[in-house]
């Protein structure tokens, strides 16, 4: 908005605007009474996204005032469908006294609530982390991230060169992304075409340049670590890293209000710590999200039957940031076996079984105790977060175990000293939602607040006392004592009686029958009551900010219970998981191979035996460092894809530590699992489906080492068929030539299946079918060896595909391959081409070569001219 002059608004448009121009980006939601109001610009946006009601009110600046409201009790809803639109609000609250205010009352931004800073339990997903990052462009192309979440207490550090920055994008999938405004604008494009190019999909805005120091950033890391250098995180001499700190907490810091007192911890991600799983493999394994963008089914939905909101989200980490170390997923794998009990036998029994059943309504400890830092915690929220303490203490003392991962985590439920005795005194057992609302601070706990509250009740003592008296002293029998929201306390008398009223009623109200009075005695009374319950719902407010106090030095070691809460929850799970679904335990090895007995599409087989329609047939894999390469053929439905993603999938969860789905599992080094997997056009993006394939293609002919495990499922498909065989026989043979990673290659093109007889480390496989006359059943076991036909009329016929266009497609392929017969392609295909011949010297290059101009005379040079232009004509 330009400039506004304040002096010709009206007092309370003059504080809005002040409050507006410290958030010009944001929509400010200012209270007035029981609304939220918008107003101008503000207010036309969400009356577009909102679809709620623009009106014009009265005049300020000589221009009538455009506004937008919502009721204040259904503000979560709004918040929540603006922050999916990517919005984000400033909420301002009347924070001074309305009785002695002078003008408006004092209003003041409490919080700013944005995509990647949520902490409201309605507004986040139990299951998903609302993370924020930010990215600071240093000098010579490098990059510092650090994200968060704000209900976590832990910072992330990174740093990358700016073309890998993508990469760490799609991998941190954060929820906001935020940069210094000082970044060059050729950067600043970079991100936005990362963001149109799906590397990620979240909000994105510049902050201020200063806010984005290195030497800021480490003073803050330190302060939150209590810590004297960063050393021991590993996180010294990361200034980039540092520098995008500095502008992550400060923005965080920004939209609560306060400082993250919960942040504690940091931790350094570098690049070839992990499994690399580019977005293209998320996409196509559906780890998280199918194909078609839902939740479910994919390979998460299928391992998560966790009993709280923390563990599944931190199984999704678990999945999504695989190691490329094997300590982890040893240890993880260690424990599940631990939980799955000595025989090992499902049915229910077995200690992840009781655990599970004690985990069963643990509350979210973790967010918990992110809002108690925040000051944002509601009552209810303590009495569930005290239930869970007692419960952890209970687990804590049970669950002695010899494995040592699960004697850690038992060792860390043990709730913080005093705390759960806190609670419990402080709380009452089911108080009101909110603490505005009083009814919160338990019995017991004040005597101050005790007392007044026994005001209001001896009140209807009182009152039946007072009755009583004024029934005698009047000698009106049916004279009532009461007492009303709106009017107070009254005495009712009924019409008839009225002559026997004395002297010191004083009206009040008059009804139809009847007419109610106040005396000087019951006035008193009301004074009294009325101030008492007034000071006493300010006592519970008080004394609440005093319980939040005292919880703060809670706050780490809550942090910690709710991790080991986390981690038993994941671990109980894979457990469970592991025994129903039928699931061995990998053997991690040094030596280079993937081998896998009897090995199942965990999320397909699970489908299949949902819909009843047969089991699934497993299939083995051989995969060392003789056999690098399967080239993979055979009919369309036959069962490829399934099989090659069941491979990286059992890759995968073996390498989080997980049981996988096959009998046995031989696993060597991995680092990453690369994937080229036919999907749909790319419209929103321009990009045609044969320039994604082949853009795929060639980051992974960059980025694969030996490895890594590559799936290649019918590339070469986009395009005409020899250019797509020859790409295709190309990329097959560079990946076992050069890259020498573990491949999986599905294609249509039997010429590939020349490949191994050149190629030592490629092995031809084959998913097999039977005919049953002009019909085709799948089998889908992979056998060795090539397909020996295609089968796509067959399938055709399968899909419905009317009778005469088969007849028509048949006859078409008899006399195609008629003709092929005929003259053979006699290409081969696999032969290493010459370098384009240095072809010699031209006639012309010839001559001149041989000429020494030095000596020659002026007439042999024009000679060797007219000799030259002749040559050359
Ligand atoms: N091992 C298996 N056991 C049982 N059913 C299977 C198996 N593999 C695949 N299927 C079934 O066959 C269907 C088709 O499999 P898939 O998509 O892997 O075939 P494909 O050979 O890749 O086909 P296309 O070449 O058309 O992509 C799957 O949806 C699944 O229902």
């Amino acid at each position: 908005m330009d400039k506004v002059d304040l002096s010709s608004h009206t007092p309370m448009m003059q504080q809005y605007f002040t409050l507006k121009a410290a958030h010009p980006d944001t929509l400010v939601f200012y209270r007035m009474g029981d609304f939220y109001e918008l107003f101008y610009a503000d207010a036309e946006k969400a009356a577009r996204l909102l679809d709620i009601t623009l009106t014009q009110r009265g005049q300020s600046g000589g221009q009538p005032v455009i506004m937008a409201g919502v009721p204040f009790h259904a503000l979560e809803n709004y918040l929540g469908r603006l922050i999916k639109m990517g919005e984000s609000v400033a909420i301002c609250e009347q924070v001074g006294d309305v009785a002695t205010a002078k003008g408006p009352v004092e209003r003041k931004v409490v919080r700013v609530v944005t995509p990647g800073t949520l902490t409201d339990s309605e507004l986040l997903s139990d299951k998903t982390e609302s993370l924020l990052l930010a990215v600071h462009q240093g000098p010579r192309a490098r990059c510092g991230l650090a994200w968060l979440s704000v209900t976590q207490g832990r910072v992330y550090l990174a740093e990358c060169t700016q073309d890998e920055v993508g990469t760490w994008l799609a991998r941190v999938a954060p929820s906001e992304v935020i940069y210094s405004a000082g970044v060059t604008e050729r950067f600043e494009q970079q991100l936005q075409v990362l963001r149109q190019g799906g590397a990620f999909t979240c909000p994105m805005g510049p902050r201020p340049d200063w806010q984005f120091d290195a030497t800021l950033g480490e003073r803050k890391l330190l302060e939150h670590l209590g810590a004297a250098s960063l050393q021991a995180w590993g996180a010294q001499d990361l200034a980039q890293a540092h520098a995008a700190a500095a502008g992550l907490l400060a923005y965080a810091e920004h939209t609560q209000g306060r400082t993250l007192t919960h942040v504690h911890s940091v931790q350094v991600q570098r690049g070839d710590d992990l499994i690399d799983l580019p977005a293209s493999t998320r996409r196509n394994l559906e780890i998280t999200r199918t194909l078609r963008g839902e939740d479910a089914p994919t390979l998460f939905s299928l391992l998560d039957t966790c009993m709280t909101g923390m563990g599944s989200r931190l199984l999704k980490t678990w999945l999504l940031e695989p190691p490329r170390d094997r300590t982890a997923a040893r240890r993880r794998l260690a424990a599940t076996t631990a939980l799955r009990g000595a025989a090992g036998a499902g049915g229910g029994s077995g200690p992840w079984a009781t655990l599970r059943g004690e985990l069963k309504g643990v509350s979210d400890v973790e967010r918990i105790t992110a809002r108690i830092a925040l000051r944002q915690v509601r009552p209810r929220e303590l009495v569930a977060l005290c239930k869970t303490l007692h419960k952890a203490a209970l687990l804590a003392q049970a669950g002695q175990a010899a494995e040592p991962y699960l004697a850690e985590i038992f060792g860390q439920l043990h709730p913080p000293a005093d705390c759960p005795e806190l609670l419990l005194r402080a709380i009452t057992e089911e108080p009101a939602a909110l603490v505005r609302d009083g009814g919160v601070i338990a019995t017991g706990f004040d005597s101050e607040l005790d007392e007044l509250r026994a005001i209001q009740t001896n009140c209807d003592a009182f009152l039946l006392d007072l009755e009583t008296r004024e029934k005698a002293r009047t000698g009106i029998a049916n004279l009532r004592v009461q007492f009303n929201k709106v009017h107070g306390f009254y005495i009712e008398v009924t019409s008839s009686n009225l002559d026997k009223v004395p002297d010191d009623y004083r009206r009040r109200q008059t009804l139809k029958n009847a007419e109610r009075f106040i005396t000087p005695e019951l006035k008193t009374f009301e004074d009294k009551a009325l101030s008492a319950s007034e000071r006493a719902l300010a006592r519970e407010k008080w004394l609440y900010e005093q319980v939040l106090d005292q919880l703060q030095p809670h706050v780490p070691a809550l942090t910690r219970l709710a991790q080991a809460l986390a981690a038993l929850d994941v671990l109980c799970t894979l457990a469970e998981r592991s025994l129903t679904l039928d699931w061995c335990a990998p053997q991690f090895v040094a030596e280079p191979c993937i081998e896998i007995e009897d090995g199942r599409h965990p999320v397909v087989e699970a489908r299949l035996a949902e819909v009843s329609a047969g089991s699934f047939i497993a299939n083995h894999t051989r995969l060392n460092a003789n056999t690098r390469m399967q080239v993979i053929t055979g009919p369309n439905m036959g069962g490829k894809s399934t099989y090659m993603r069941q491979v990286a999938l059992i890759v995968l969860l073996a390498s989080m530590g997980s049981h996988v789905p096959a009998s046995a599992c031989r696993l060597g080094p991995i680092d990453a699992i690369h994937t080229r997997i036919g999907a749909a056009d790319d419209l929103a993006n321009a990009q045609s489906t044969f320039m994604l394939e082949m853009t795929e293609a060639a980051q992974i002919l960059h980025a694969a080492t030996p490895h890594s495990l590559v799936l290649m499922d019918e590339i070469g498909r986009g395009t005409s068929t020899f250019d797509g065989l020859a790409l295709a026989s190309g990329i097959a043979t560079h990946l076992h030539d050069k890259t020498r990673a573990f491949t999986l290659f599905a294609t249509h093109y039997f010429e590939l299946t020349e490949l191994p007889a050149k190629a030592r480390h490629a092995v031809n496989m084959h998913v097999s079918a039977a005919e049953a006359g002009a019909d085709i059943v799948f089998l889908h076991e992979i056998q060795p060896g090539p397909a020996s036909r295609s089968y796509g009329i067959q399938v055709a016929k399968l899909a419905g595909v009317p009778g005469p266009v088969l007849n028509h497609a048949r006859h078409t392929l008899a006399a195609l391959e008629e003709r092929a017969g005929e003259d053979e392609l006699q290409v081969d295909l696999f032969a290493v081409p010459a370098m384009p011949e240095s072809a010699g010297a031209s006639p012309v290059e010839a001559l001149l070569a041989s000429i020494h101009p030095d000596a020659l005379s002026p007439r042999e040079a024009l000679d060797a001219l007219y000799q030259l232009k002749k040559l050359a004509g």
